[in-house]
């Protein structure tokens, strides 16, 4: 991987507001830059060290210089996303999207659970009999709680296809995983591991979460994937179409995949950097996987391009700062 074409000097800092909070995000930033190969995106959430920021960058270094590996497959089943939503927003997500698999935000904030039920039970409704409910608790819940809410959520839901990261640590996940009948994926575990390529995960864990963005790009998670040796589902980052495109070419590139993916965020923004035609935005549940990065319009690059100096010299300087921080990286992430 060479990053001295990367027209870093000119990167664009994007700001698009996020149609409901998510995460606790409410505009999703990045930047943008142009490579050989095309353009890539760096969007390291605001929380992540230049250490952890540095995989992010890999990524993006890897799409606009090397491109992807060939796909075995050109389309991708995703899931709709409900963030922590009342009831009938939740209903309306899940109508307006077509997917028969719906991911559900819970555990949003402490004594949530009449509104986690509430909330699942509205998109069985929704979504019908045959739909696959799955839910994401991002590591907030003691062992006991996890196994108490799994219990309560799986009956709500009547049936659910697994629970997303219910603890923090490998050994809460496998405790939680021997009491309750419901698979666990593990996310976190995997994307905020040191080394991602030596986590056991498979005695924790029945399903893998893989974002290719935060691990270090598509070859890297393909290697996460392998290592890990259990039934992937790939998962986005909040990214726009630039971004995303990376994580598609991952779901396109994985041996075997059987789940639908996390892949449907695109909704989630008030708008994109691409135009219309070639926005990453699911038709019927389904993505196409691109051949190569998906280019800004500059329209819509324009509309969304930062106005705010302060935030454009935040993201130079952490640009600045990450790209020292992968030179010293480097050699593990190619490991
Ligand atoms: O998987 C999905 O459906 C959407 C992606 C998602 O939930 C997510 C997006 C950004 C950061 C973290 C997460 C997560 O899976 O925890
Ligand atoms: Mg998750």
């Amino acid at each position: 991987m060479t990053s001295t074409e990367i027209d870093f000097d000119n990167a664009h800092v994007y700001a698009v507001p996020m149609r409901t909070r998510f995460r606790g995000i409410t505009v999703r930033e990045g930047m943008l830059f142009e490579g050989p190969a095309g353009w890539g995106e760096f969007c390291p959430f605001p929380e992540y060290d230049d250490h952890e920021s540095a995989a992010w960058l890999a990524t993006a270094i890897e799409q606009c210089t090397d491109g992807w590996p060939e796909p075995v497959r050109d389309r991708i089943p995703v899931n709709c996303t409900v963030p922590a939503v009342g009831p009938e927003r939740a209903k309306e997500i899940v109508a307006a999207a077509g997917c028969q698999t719906a991911k559900i935000k819970i555990a949003d904030h402490p004594g949530s659970s009449h509104e986690d039920l509430a909330r699942v039970r509205a998109v069985r409704e929704a979504l019908g009999p045959d739909g696959a409910i799955r839910v994401d608790a991002n590591a907030v819940w003691d062992v006991d709680t996890a196994v108490s809410q799994i219990r309560l959520l799986d009956a709500a839901a009547a049936g659910l296809e697994y629970v997303e990261q219910p603890c923090r640590t490998i050994e809460e996940l496998a405790a939680v995983r021997r009491q309750v009948t419901v698979p666990i994926a593990a996310d976190e575990s995997i994307r905020r591991a040191e080394d991602p390529l030596r986590v056991a995960v498979a005695g924790a864990a029945d399903i893998a979460v893989l974002k290719c963005t935060p691990l270090g790009g598509v070859r890297r998670a393909l290697r996460v994937a392998e290592s890990a040796g259990l039934p992937c589902v790939v998962s986005s980052a909040l990214e726009t179409s630039v971004g995303l495109g990376a994580q598609l070419a991952l779901a396109g590139a994985l041996p075997t995949l059987d789940l639908a993916c996390g892949l449907g965020t695109v909704s989630l923004l008030g708008g994109d950097v691409v135009d219309e035609a070639s926005s990453l935005r699911p038709v019927h549940g389904v993505l196409p996987v691109p051949r190569t990065p998906v280019a800004p319009d500059p329209t819509a690059l324009a509309e969304y391009e930062s106005t705010d100096p302060e935030r454009v010299r935040w993201w130079r300087d952490r640009l600045r700062r990450v790209r020292a921080a992968l030179a010293d990286r480097q050699a593990t992430l190619r490991d």
